[in-house]
């Protein structure tokens, strides 16, 4: 029978105590959530201010998944759009603009400057995302900058350093590829035969607020009418 004392022996057996896993599990979660949470609400914010971003991204999800079914994990490959879209709320609003502190295990020399070992290091990803010597017309949302043609070829994996919402290296964030699936599937469900506007009187706010995950300053208020 798998009960909590059998699992927390085994978790013992494995060198590492039941309080650690706890923990372990508690920061997955956490790590998890709020990042794709907070990735879909700017997308949505996005394209709200953006109508005719949200028009082609609602035109290019109908002609892959159809009238009637609804988007599958399976659909996800053949929306280009969609995926250029969430390419560039990484870009413009990392959800953590300063990564996660992190130390070098020994001294080292990066771009002339000298990091003695174990100085708390934050790598300012929000300021390189927006930063016009690597990127054309910086602060306008534009996705079409990673459609093919479009000139950016960039990846998740940290391998290009003007691009790194998940992070890079040894300490790259680990979901990456849940996170990416969770974003598009999510915002695809909720773009798919739903027409989304702002209440009346409300004008389209992209003000962030500062934090360890930023998220918008005012929480996103939607009013959905389904096709
Ligand atoms: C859109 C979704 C997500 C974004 C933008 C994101 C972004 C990040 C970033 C920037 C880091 C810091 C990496 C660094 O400092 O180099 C990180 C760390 C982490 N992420 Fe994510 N993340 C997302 C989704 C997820 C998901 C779905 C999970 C797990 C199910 C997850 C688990 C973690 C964990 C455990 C860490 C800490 C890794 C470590 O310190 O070694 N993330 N994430």
């Amino acid at each position: 029978m798998c009960t909590w004392t059998a699992i927390q022996d085994k978790v013992k057996l494995a060198y590492c105590n039941f309080p650690h896993c706890e923990l372990w599990l508690q920061n997955l979660v956490g790590a998890g959530i709020d990042t794709t949470t907070t990735t879909v609400e700017w997308a949505m914010a996005e394209l709200l201010h953006n109508p005719h971003m949200m028009a082609r991204a609602k035109e290019e999800i109908e002609a892959v998944v159809g009238t009637d079914g609804t988007v599958e994990e399976s659909h996800l490959p053949m929306l280009h759009y969609l995926d250029a879209v969430v390419r560039e709320v990484l870009r413009l609003h990392p959800v953590i603009p300063l990564l996660v502190p992190h130390r070098p295990s020994s001294t080292c020399t990066v771009a002339g400057y000298k990091i003695p070992e174990g100085t708390k290091v934050f790598i300012n990803v929000w300021a390189i995302h927006r930063d016009p010597q690597f990127w054309e017309d910086a602060l306008k949302f534009e996705p079409e900058r990673f459609l093919s043609g479009g000139g950016c070829k960039v990846d998740y994996t940290g391998n290009s350093f003007h691009y790194l919402p998940f992070g890079a290296g040894r300490r790259i964030c680990p979901g990456v590829s849940l996170g990416e699936r969770m974003v598009k599937l999510i915002l695809a469900s909720l773009l798919h035969r739903i027409d989304w506007s702002l209440p009346d009187g409300v004008k389209s706010d992209l003000s962030e607020k500062f934090g360890i995950v930023m998220k918008k300053e005012q929480a996103l208020v939607a009013l959905p009418t389904l096709q």
